[in-house]
């Protein structure tokens, strides 16, 4: 189990994620939703220790991931992989080898400096290609793919890494809605075939209904809502969203004050 508790982000006076409280129970597919500022990246960024807590704790499995070092903390970071809005691929590198980049913690130090793979390395990466039907492309350079494709590029590489959970930090904001789908189908194949935790940031929210079993919710750093995503009622979602509700509901009506009192003070600090 993933445990956070009080942890808390500052940039300054900028209270960027404040005290949270939160258990993840292995195998969850959780969206973490909420208006842009609202934390979402920087809480992501700390449970895989891209950016540091100003306070409060992060345990995996009872293990103190905030104490990690040197090797130890290498290994966190290959066990929890993270997918970014813009692939983070090597444009002028090819796909196979992209994808080998996740087996580098798997890899001896010799090797990975060498950029020797072994065959069973080389097998596995393009398992990971052909399962999300873009194994044709191993040798292309990424940076000549669709979007989409380098996405899917970027999710077999965190799949080949074999983590236990996969940090998915706006995947989809910059495609298509043919490609969205393809790569949240993606994620959430991942998710049911091999159990792998996803904790992914959308803003989407009709997307983090059909894709996610939990939703947290979040306004100014704070979690405002934790629950199924049949209870995140209208209501719930305009607290959380404000005037930018009908974008990420894909409504066209106007949205009316927020109704429920603790997250009408949440946004309103936001
Ligand atoms: N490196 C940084 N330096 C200073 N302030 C930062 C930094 N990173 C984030 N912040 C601030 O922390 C707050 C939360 O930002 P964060 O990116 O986590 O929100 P978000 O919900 O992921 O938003 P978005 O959906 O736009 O990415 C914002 O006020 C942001 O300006």
């Amino acid at each position: 189990m993933l445990e956070l508790n009080g942890l808390t982000r500052r940039y300054g006076s900028n209270l960027a994620v404040a005290d949270v409280d939160l258990k993840v129970e292995m195998g969850a597919f959780v969206g973490v939703i909420g208006r842009s500022g609202a934390g979402k990246s920087t809480l992501l960024r700390m449970i895989n220790r891209l950016s540091a807590p100003s306070a409060g704790t992060i345990r995996f499995d009872g293990r103190d991931v905030g104490a990690l070092k040197g090797a130890a903390l290498r290994a966190w970071r290959a066990d929890c992989a993270m997918i970014f809005q813009q692939f983070n691929l090597i444009g002028r590198l090819d796909v196979l080898t992209n994808v080998l980049m996740g087996r580098l913690s798997h890899a001896s130090a010799m090797r990975s400096l060498l950029r020797l793979w072994s065959d069973v390395d080389r097998a596995i990466a393009f398992v990971a290609l052909e399962q999300f039907d873009i194994a044709h492309l191993a040798s292309e350079r990424a940076e000549n793919l669709s979007g989409g494709q380098q996405q899917r590029v970027a999710i077999a590489r965190a799949l080949v890494q074999e983590p236990q959970i996969i940090l998915a930090d706006e995947p989809i904001a910059s495609l298509d809605p043919r490609n969205t789908r393809v790569v949240m189908d993606a994620l959430g194949a991942i998710n049911r075939r091999y159990g792998i935790t996803v904790l992914c940031n959308l803003h989407s929210l009709d997307l983090a209904r059909s894709y996610c079993d939990r939703l947290v919710g979040m306004a100014a750093g704070r979690v405002v809502f934790d629950g199924a995503p049949r209870d995140l009622t209208d209501d719930v979602a305009r607290a959380l969203y404000g005037i930018e509700a009908d974008d990420a509901a894909g409504e066209r009506q106007a949205a009316p004050e927020p109704r429920s009192p603790a997250l009408a003070r949440a946004v309103a600090v936001a």
